[in-house]
């Protein structure tokens, strides 16, 4: 038996468990011990991801097929860094209030770097590392947030199926559809059974 391949996704997309502290929020906040948690992992929680040529990024066929098949047809860049991103403190804010939206967050990193982090089953944080070349795909309705890293910068493609809704909302916003339907996909029904009860 031979060592399985590692995974080639995991050179531009990690995740981990955080601890508990508030600290620095661009600093990592791995658990001590460390403890990574697999892009299969993610995925059954809906969060999707791929590792694509960023240096090729209007020119890919990769990109094309994902946008295609899945229906992407709006796309545009968004540059984190104070010179480029209009009110550039609030927003900073904005994102790592923790919050879902009512679509699916499509981002994929072009250059630099930074953390969307998500909850999981028990609503423990997971940190997912998105450096240039990672695609991810948060789905509807799962709670989470973004920061940048030490890096302090991220030029991100952002995709949408038709015109965009970027609308935030900050948890608790357990009775929207959008949630319901998140938890029953993933979660399995009794999550989304109780998401409902507790919304009543
Ligand atoms: C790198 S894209 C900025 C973060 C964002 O758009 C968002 O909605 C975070 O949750
Ligand atoms: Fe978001």
């Amino acid at each position: 038996m031979g060592v399985p391949d590692k995974d080639p996704r995991e050179e531009v997309i990690q995740a981990w468990y955080m601890d508990d502290s508030d600290g620095d929020q661009r600093l990592p906040h791995h658990k001590e011990p460390k403890e990574f948690v697999s892009l299969d992992k993610l995925a059954e929680l809906g969060v999707l991801s791929w590792r694509l040529d960023a240096d090729n990024f209007e020119t890919d066929e990769e990109l094309k097929k994902i946008r295609e098949e899945r229906g992407y047809s709006y796309k545009d860049i968004i540059d984190i860094c104070p010179e480029k991103l209009p009110n550039y403190e609030e927003k900073i804010k904005n994102f790592f209030e923790e919050h879902l939206h009512t679509d699916e967050e499509i981002r994929y990193c072009v250059a630099g770097s930074g953390y969307f982090d998500v909850r999981d089953r028990n609503d423990a944080w997971i940190r997912v590392w998105l450096k240039k070349g990672g695609l991810i795909i948060l789905p509807a309705g799962i709670y989470h947030r973004f920061t940048l890293d030490e890096s302090n910068y991220i030029k991100a493609l952002r995709l949408f199926v038709g015109e965009p809704v970027w609308t935030p909302y900050n948890r608790p916003h357990d009775h929207l559809p959008a949630r319901k339907e998140y938890l029953t996909a993933f979660m399995g029904n009794e999550a989304g059974d109780h998401a409902v009860d507790a919304a009543a």
